[in-house]
């Protein structure tokens, strides 16, 4: 935790906002482990493993292992994938990140293949704002952009938006936080 805190200040203090230590608590309040099985497939290209999204929260710290299947969207649009590397930690910028650096941080759209060479397993930590928190682009931010890129909301006004297929949930919930309300 301590070291996801630091990425977290070290980021922020990049665009030049120090967050005082109930803030910061605030906005990793929330913490979620998923635990995630792919079963070997014989055609993958049939299935989804995890389909398209980005992390709701500030900050996600990924242990996978040795079999890869994890591509990441980079801005021309290409899907990159991310190779496992002994003892590496992949760290993801969630919405959340983005929002607070007003788009500064982007985070990033990925998905996860099956394969056929076997099994994999993956274990993301999630930390994301107490459900009650304000999110929106920080304010010294702000003033220095001139423009506020997203508006104010309530993490949970996000986190619960209506139930459909969690995946598409995912998207909506981009769709909601960039384009400032729900699609
Ligand atoms: O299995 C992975 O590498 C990523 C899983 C993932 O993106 C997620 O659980 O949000
Ligand atoms: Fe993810």
């Amino acid at each position: 935790m301590a070291m996801v805190k630091r990425i977290v200040e070290v980021l922020v203090e990049d665009v030049g906002v120090i967050l005082e230590e109930e803030r910061m608590n605030s906005l990793m309040g929330t913490k979620m482990v998923n635990m995630n099985y792919y079963p070997t497939c014989p055609s993958p290209e049939l299935t989804i493993g995890v389909g398209r999204h980005s992390d709701m929260g500030m900050l996600t710290v990924l242990l996978q292992d040795g079999i890869g299947g994890l591509y990441v969207k980079v801005d021309n649009g290409d899907r990159l994938e991310i190779p496992p590397l002994n003892g590496a930690l992949v760290i993801n910028v969630g919405d959340t990140l983005q929002i607070l650096n007003n788009g500064r941080y982007k985070s990033a759209e990925h998905r996860v293949r099956t394969t056929n060479i076997g099994s994999r397993v993956s274990v993301p930590i999630f930390t994301a704002p107490n459900l009650s928190e304000k999110i929106g682009p920080l304010p010294e931010v702000v003033e220095r952009d001139g423009v506020a890129r997203y508006k104010e909301v309530l993490f949970q006004d996000f986190f619960f938006l209506p139930k459909c297929e969690f995946h598409i949930n995912m998207r909506r919930v981009c769709k909601f936080t960039k384009r400032g309300k729900l699609c």
